[in-house]
């Protein structure tokens, strides 16, 4: 564990939520800061529609809530999409960008990422930006060379540590119940956290990264504590509360 960053840990819901799993959500709020013992953050990135619900929920508690992803623009001709303005104006903080359902679904580049990015800061929030390889690219020993060309891609060159989280995802990882080993993830982050040094700094040198991909209450412990690591992305285990909590209560002292 990096002692001197603060740990987040986070949920995508993805296409996943409807009003009544507000309930869900009050449950996680009312619980994280005993959970985690006040030790780390919490966020809950929610569909589009159930921000501003969601931002409701939350108030007053120890979460806050977050998009799963925004355009690049601030408004105009887009129909269905949604700006990070329009996230930030429902009560969110952050904004995923870059994730590798939006990489393959929409076929979505590392420039486009890099742009939805700066449209977060624009907005005023926090970008979290996923990299990470597929199962061919791992099979291929492609790993680093692929979070090198996303980061030097998607990472625009005035991110800080402020407006900015990394997440890295193994693509054949996520919701397959697969995890790679610790010394896996442990390369992956200090290669991640070598390059953003490179890119940017001292900033680079306290950029949260988290790890993203099948994190449960049974794995998180082992996960979270390698070096790097300073927190989760969470896809399933973000829907329970029992899950998402399970989680939080690693960093509980
Ligand atoms: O954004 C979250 C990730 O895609 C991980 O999803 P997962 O925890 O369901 O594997």
């Amino acid at each position: 564990m990096s002692p001197s960053i603060r740990p987040l840990v986070a949920g995508n819901w993805k296409m996943n939520g409807l009003s009544a799993d507000l309930e869900e959500l009050k449950a996680m709020a009312t619980g994280f800061e005993e959970a985690c013992g006040g030790a780390v953050d919490g966020l809950i990135c929610t569909p589009a529609t159930l921000i501003e619900r969601a931002a409701r929920t939350v108030e007053g508690q120890g979460l806050s809530v977050g998009g799963e992803d925004c355009h690049a623009k601030e408004s105009g001709a887009h129909t269905g999409d949604v700006s990070a303005e329009m996230i930030a104006d429902c009560g969110a903080s952050h904004i995923i960008v870059g994730h590798s359902e939006r990489r393959t679904d929409h076929g979505e580049s590392s420039q486009t990422v890099a742009e939805k990015a700066k449209a977060v800061w624009r907005g005023g929030l926090v970008a979290i930006i996923c990299v990470g390889e597929t199962e061919a690219q791992r099979k291929a020993g492609e790993t680093l060379e692929v979070l090198d060309e996303q980061i030097a891609g998607s990472v625009p060159g005035n991110a800080t540590a402020d407006n900015m989280v990394v997440a890295y995802e193994p693509v054949w990882a996520i919701g397959t119940g697969l995890t790679p080993t610790v010394d896996d993830v442990a390369e992956a982050h200090a290669h991640i956290r070598a390059r953003l040094v490179e890119r940017l700094g001292e900033h680079g040198e306290a950029v949260r990264i988290l790890y993203g991909g099948s994190v449960k209450p049974s794995n998180a412990a082992e996960l979270m504590a390698v070096d790097n690591v300073n927190g989760a992305l969470i896809g399933g285990a973000s829907l329970k509360a029992q899950d998402f909590l399970g989680i939080a209560a690693t960093y509980r002292g």
